[in-house]
């Protein structure tokens, strides 16, 4: 049984069908990747495996238990968490509190920000082991907005790892970063792949062949080939849409 599985998704908008078919099999402590053009359908898909989305037809097993349909909170609660491609902090606060105000435990307690949430000491030191996977804790108490560009993308998956998932989602992570806070994430997914399963969606083609056990090619909302970096570099379809030709770069 695959750990994570979606079979035969449907999305349309309108007339428009933006998913059509899609099937993904996701295994256990692996990089999976999921690359297309602008428009194949990426981002839409990520939204209907999260339950932003709904499907309109279709199966999502997370190892072998349904959750088409289930709303975005309930899944993160299975395990489940993502980055989205539009960063999500709150500025004014400091790092850690960004950290914190996702910890499920924050919220359980319903604790707000008017009162002492650094008394809670338990909660800053959950905060802190997060920070610290994410290679942040020695800028706990910096302003979010103080923050590098790179930073302050391993501060938003930090904050999707306070949910503490075993299956984390990245869009588009490298969106936005230089050259070396791109090598920054890439040292960055190759530590967090040692606890968590990884799926993300990415442009930037050397950094997925690097990084990806295996990797899904959607086009026209459906899957028009899967495998490992180098079978995919021989496939015939991406080597002709020059995405094959980037990754052997
Ligand atoms: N809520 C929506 N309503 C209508 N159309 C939508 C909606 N969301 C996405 N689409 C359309 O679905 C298509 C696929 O969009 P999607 O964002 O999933 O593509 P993508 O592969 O992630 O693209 P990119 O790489 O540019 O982010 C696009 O034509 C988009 O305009």
């Amino acid at each position: 049984m695959a750990f994570f599985e979606a079979h035969n998704l449907h999305k349309r908008f309108g007339s428009r069908v933006v998913l059509e078919n899609v099937s993904l099999s996701i295994r256990e402590g692996q990089v999976s990747g999921i690359m297309g053009p602008n428009g194949a359908g990426k981002t839409t898909c990520f939204h209907v495996l999260t339950g932003l989305h709904r499907p309109d037809r279709g199966e999502i097993l997370l190892e072998g238990r349904s959750i088409a349909g289930l709303a975005p909170q309930q899944i993160a609660r299975l395990g489940i968490s993502r980055s989205f491609q539009i960063m999500n902090l709150f500025d004014d606060s400091v790092v850690i509190e960004n950290v914190m105000l996702a910890l499920p435990e924050f919220r359980a307690r319903r604790l707000n920000f008017t009162g002492n949430v650094f008394a809670e000491t338990e909660l800053v030191d959950a905060a802190t082991d997060i920070l610290d996977q994410v290679g942040l804790a020695e800028r706990a108490w910096d302003k979010a907005t103080a923050l590098s560009y790179g930073d302050r993308r391993a501060l938003e998956i930090g904050v999707a790892l306070a949910a503490r998932p075993r299956l984390l989602f990245l869009d588009e992570p490298t969106s936005g970063l230089g050259a070396e806070a791109t090598r920054n994430l890439a040292a960055l997914v190759r530590r967090l792949r040692k606890r968590y399963t990884i799926v993300m969606i990415e442009h930037d083609m050397r950094f997925l062949f690097d990084l990806a056990d295996r990797i899904s090619v959607i086009h026209w909302g459906q899957v028009i080939a899967e495998g490992t970096p180098d079978e995919l570099r021989s496939n015939k379809w991406v080597r002709r849409s020059a995405l094959g030709e980037t990754a052997d770069a």
